[in-house]
């Protein structure tokens, strides 16, 4: 089954960074994430609930990011994954967090990570 919900270039905001300056401001992350799941559920019934919601799933991860602060962005990466597969029901979730202003000459840095139940 190889069948995928994503969620692509979702803006949101942290409090984020190793360094002093960066723990008492707010800075752009982009998130791509990508989940498994059987599309021909859902889709059987066309029933909202038997899917991966992403409206639902973008509103947790812009909440959570909002309320917790990490030094690096691989920890706010675990963390996040470890809870939306625990909320979501999630089997298998990759996901890609950049951080486009850390390294200006750069167009974004960040990790991908893929994880499962
Ligand atoms: N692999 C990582 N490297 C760095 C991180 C990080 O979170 N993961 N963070 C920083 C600083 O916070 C940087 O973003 C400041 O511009 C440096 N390297």
């Amino acid at each position: 089954m190889q069948d995928i919900v994503f969620i692509e270039g979702l803006h949101t905001k942290a409090v984020i960074g190793v360094y002093e300056w960066e723990k008492v401001i707010w800075q752009e992350l982009v998130f791509d994430i990508e989940m498994e799941h059987d599309n021909r559920v859902p889709a059987a019934n066309d029933d909202i609930h038997k899917t991966l919601d992403y409206e639902a799933i973008s509103n947790a991860i812009k909440g959570f990011c909002k309320e917790h602060q990490f030094e690096l962005i691989e920890t706010l990466a675990e963390r996040l994954c470890a809870l939306l597969i625990d909320r979501f029901g999630l089997t298998t979730i990759t996901m890609t967090l950049r951080k486009p202003g850390a390294v200006p000459s750069a167009r974004a840095v960040g990790v991908k990570i893929r994880r499962s139940a």
